[in-house]
């Protein structure tokens, strides 16, 4: 059963949520959170401290940055357009519903698809299912996260829990030469382009030195074997260089060749400068390009799925563990120096607490109910169990703070986290109620509200915790102290626990004596006139305000008449 939350105490549940949410590395991790939501079950509440004590030893800081490679990779059912399946009648229907691509039982509708594939021997033989048909589906995902796989191999190093994903690489690593043409082909036209660029700088610069080599002499025979008609001469001296600019298409196209693993002719020499590709031809060289890549990704993908499909539950397994990886790493780097609260019956108390949102804490030991012998802090022998608590004490003094403390390490403990304080004795609780104090509001309106609250959390039975803020700062003190009175009376005989603040701890205790007054207290002044306070609350001592407190200053500062009328006045707050 849930631990029942008011709005109020909902809110700081809701910031403890936001704190370790923002420790995340991926956004699918926080789902995990909603496990942990403060629950009633003692027994849930053990077991989720043991899952903690047993994971989150294993957890190292240096998880975080191979985390963040880790993407979700998911397997998509996808039509494939560039394949047809070829199967007997009695296999159409169940062919057709895998929906993986064209099926058909006549070998006809095969013309036109690079990749004809057939459970009766007309094309490269299938069994029906998808790893058989569309192995590409599996093995691209898995291609496209190599990072991610690489990552998990680290996390499984780093944990001890070891991994899949070094075999799964390994296997994608014969997929290395059939991708690396796949890339080719995507950038062939700039490929072409450039080899035809270097291609006819180099005929440019042959062309500049054959006419350089020409001296003047030979130019002028030139000329009068020209005027002579004598065309054989000039294509002898044509023809060497001719035979230099064949021999560099041939190498050029010999290298695009190795490159793509085909033979074309690409470039042709018409004597023409600058040499060009044709568009047509280099359409076509993609094309048949395209044909062959397809066919040789499919069998190659078909040959490593066997191997790595295996593999695939446990890979699975993996990626959901590094969300798991990720909740626990938040976890444990948010509950740094914090401890495991112990569960108990009686109350709820706890040894050096600090509060999780104020920066550098005075660690602060409080208890409400009864506290264990362990609750070793100075003055805990002034505690006798007392079950309502009315917290007083100087202005800025630390009482709020502390309630939300209370409420912090209340719904941790809940939530089955360790709290923030060295040690902890929760009691597993049915309801949580925190009242914050109502600034300003002064009014009918606003007593009403808070006073209708107030009285809902006493209604029924159960074990609760009533947290509140100075109740009567909506409503005169007279009126303040017969109602807190007469309802801490009603929490008392029900056995709720309450923790109240209130500057009416002087009446509230001669009303209640059930009751404990704590009192948080100034120990001076500074020099700035600022109160010096101890944040940590006597037991069962009243807190002087602060009133007093600067009262007390001036007459120690002052001399003379002044002096012994701020010292009558003091005299007034000690009768
Ligand atoms: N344990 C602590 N360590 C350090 N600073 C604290 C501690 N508790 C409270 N403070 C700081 O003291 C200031 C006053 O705290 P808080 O509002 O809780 O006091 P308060 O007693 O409720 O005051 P008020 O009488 O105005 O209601 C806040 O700025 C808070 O951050």
């Amino acid at each position: 059963m849930a631990l029942k939350l008011n709005p109020e105490a909902k809110a700081i549940y809701r910031s403890i949520r936001e704190e370790i949410k923002k420790r995340l590395v991926l956004p699918g991790s926080s789902t995990f959170l909603e496990g942990f939501e403060p629950t009633s079950d003692r027994e849930e509440i053990l077991r989720r401290q043991d899952y903690f004590r047993e994971n989150l030893p294993k957890i190292r800081s240096e998880l975080r940055e191979q985390i963040a490679k880790v993407k979700p990779i998911k397997f998509r059912r996808d039509y494939l357009h560039d394949r047809i399946l070829i199967v007997d009648e009695s296999e159409l229907e169940r062919a057709q519903n895998l929906g993986l691509c064209e099926v058909s039982t006549a070998l006809e509708d095969a013309e036109g698809y690079p990749i004809v594939l057939s459970t009766l021997g007309y094309g490269i033989d299938v069994e029906l299912t998808p790893s058989q048909i569309a192995p590409e589906l599996y093995i691209m995902p898995l291609w496209e996260n190599r990072e991610a796989l690489e990552a998990l191999a680290k996390i499984g190093e780093l944990t001890g829990e070891g991994s899949v994903a070094p075999d799964i690489l390994s296997e994608l690593g014969e997929l290395g030469e059939v991708m690396g043409k796949r890339k080719l082909l995507d950038g062939l036209e700039e490929l072409i382009a450039e080899k035809e660029r270097e291609l006819n700088e180099e005929i440019a610069e042959k062309l500049e030195k054959f006419s350089l080599t020409l001296s003047g002499k030979e130019l002028l025979d030139f000329l009068g074997e020209l005027r002579a008609g004598n065309y054989e001469a000039i294509f002898r001296h044509f023809g060497e260089i001719e035979g230099e600019i064949l021999n560099l298409i041939n190498d050029v196209e010999d290298e695009l060749n190795e490159k793509l693993g085909i033979t074309v002719e690409l470039f042709s020499w018409e004597g023409l400068y600058p040499v060009t590709v044709p568009p047509d031809r280099i359409e076509m060289l993609r094309e048949e390009l395209e044909r062959e890549l397809k066919v040789e990704l499919y069998i190659r993908s078909r040959e490593v799925l066997e191997r790595i499909m295996p593999l695939l539950p446990k890979l699975k397994e993996e990626l959901g563990r590094v969300y798991e990886l990720d909740f626990l790493l938040a976890v444990k780097e948010f509950i740094e120096g914090f401890s495991f609260p112990e569960l108990w019956e009686g109350g709820i108390a706890f040894v050096s607490g600090r509060h999780l949102f104020i920066e550098n804490p005075q660690p602060v030991s409080y208890a409400v109910g009864k506290t264990p012998e362990e609750f070793l802090v100075p003055g805990a022998g002034d505690i006798g169990g007392e079950r309502v608590v009315i917290l007083t004490g100087a202005n800025s003094g630390g009482k709020t703070s502390l309630l939300e403390l209370m409420t912090q390490i209340t719904i941790l403990a809940h939530m089955g986290f360790p709290v923030p304080a060295e040690k902890a004795w929760v009691e597993p609780l049915d309801e949580l109620f925190f009242f914050r104090r109502k600034r300003s509001t002064y009014g009918a309106g606003a007593f009403e509200t808070a006073l209708r609250s107030f009285v809902r959390a006493l209604r029924g039975e159960g074990r609760k915790l009533i947290l509140i803020d100075e109740f009567e700062a909506i409503t005169e003190p007279g009126a303040a102290v017969k109602i807190i009175g007469e309802l801490l009376k009603i929490a008392h005989e029900k056995g709720f626990y309450v923790l109240i603040v209130s500057h009416l701890g002087e009446d509230l205790r001669k009303e209640l004596p059930f009751a404990r007054v704590d009192g948080i207290e100034a120990k001076g002044l500074d020099e700035k006139l600022n109160l010096i306070v101890d944040r940590q609350p006597v037991f069962g001592k009243l807190g002087r305000s602060t009133p007093e407190l600067i009262v007390e200053r001036l007459a120690r500062k002052k001399r003379g008449k002044e002096k012994e009328i701020f010292e009558r006045v003091l005299r007034a707050f000690r009768e």
